[in-house]
């Protein structure tokens, strides 16, 4: 690889807040530069979605590239909405998700409201190459939403061994212990490996 950057293919500007601020730490910090194109993303397994939307991220920015997914995972619902998160955020709110959970919710405790944040990095090396993916998962509850509402379900996903939800958190927690950074630190080792080459 050439320099120290990657082209991060994403519409979304927290995410990509986020994966910046994460792969700016460290002993080689990367440098990401963004490219907002309009991927349809497929519907299927969490790894099947990242798959094919890296490999038409390759082909749309004509070179290397990374894409990220994120799945909100509800045990009570064996895995989902997981993938489709984002568009039961947008159509029934922090309120619904709570209340999808709420006949599986053991009165006055969290049992039954147990998830998984869900991030799968994808990296392609260019066009028609194969995708590699890169996983990270952080275990939580989901409870009424708490803290600032600016980005997706994060007011209402309290991870374990916290008492506040990720929106209440500071953002450099966040960034110690997320789904996102766990992916990125596994991503990171395979940057750096491709620079040796
Ligand atoms: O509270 C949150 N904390 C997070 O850490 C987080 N990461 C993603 N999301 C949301 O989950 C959905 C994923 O959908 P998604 O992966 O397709 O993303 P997207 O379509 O917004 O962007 P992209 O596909 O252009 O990269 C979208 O609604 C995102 O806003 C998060 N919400
Ligand atoms: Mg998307």
């Amino acid at each position: 690889m050439p320099d120290k950057s990657i082209v991060f293919v994403t519409g979304n500007a927290n995410k990509l807040r986020e994966v910046k601020a994460i792969l700016s730490i460290g002993d080689v910090p990367i440098d990401v530069v963004n490219q907002e194109v309009d991927i349809p993303e497929i519907q299927g397994s969490t790894q099947e979605v990242a798959r094919a939307k890296c490999a038409a991220a390759a082909q749309a920015v004509g070179g290397p590239c990374i894409t990220e997914d994120t799945a909100l995972c509800f045990k009570a619902l064996n895995g989902l909405p997981g993938p489709y998160i984002k568009y039961f955020m947008q159509d029934v709110g922090h309120a619904g998700l709570n209340r999808m959970l709420d006949g599986f919710t053991k009165p006055g405790s969290l049992e039954g409201r147990e998830a998984w944040a869900l991030c799968t990095f994808a990296y392609s090396p260019g066009p028609g190459q194969e995708v590699l993916i890169f996983e990270g998962k952080t275990d939580g509850h989901v409870v009424p939403a708490r803290g600032p509402t600016t980005f997706g379900w994060d007011a209402t996903f309290q991870p374990d061994g916290f008492t506040e939800t990720y929106a209440e958190m500071d953002p450099k927690v966040k960034n110690t212990i997320s789904h996102r950074y766990r992916a990125l630190e596994k991503l990171r080792v395979h940057l750096q490996a491709l620079r040796k080459e």
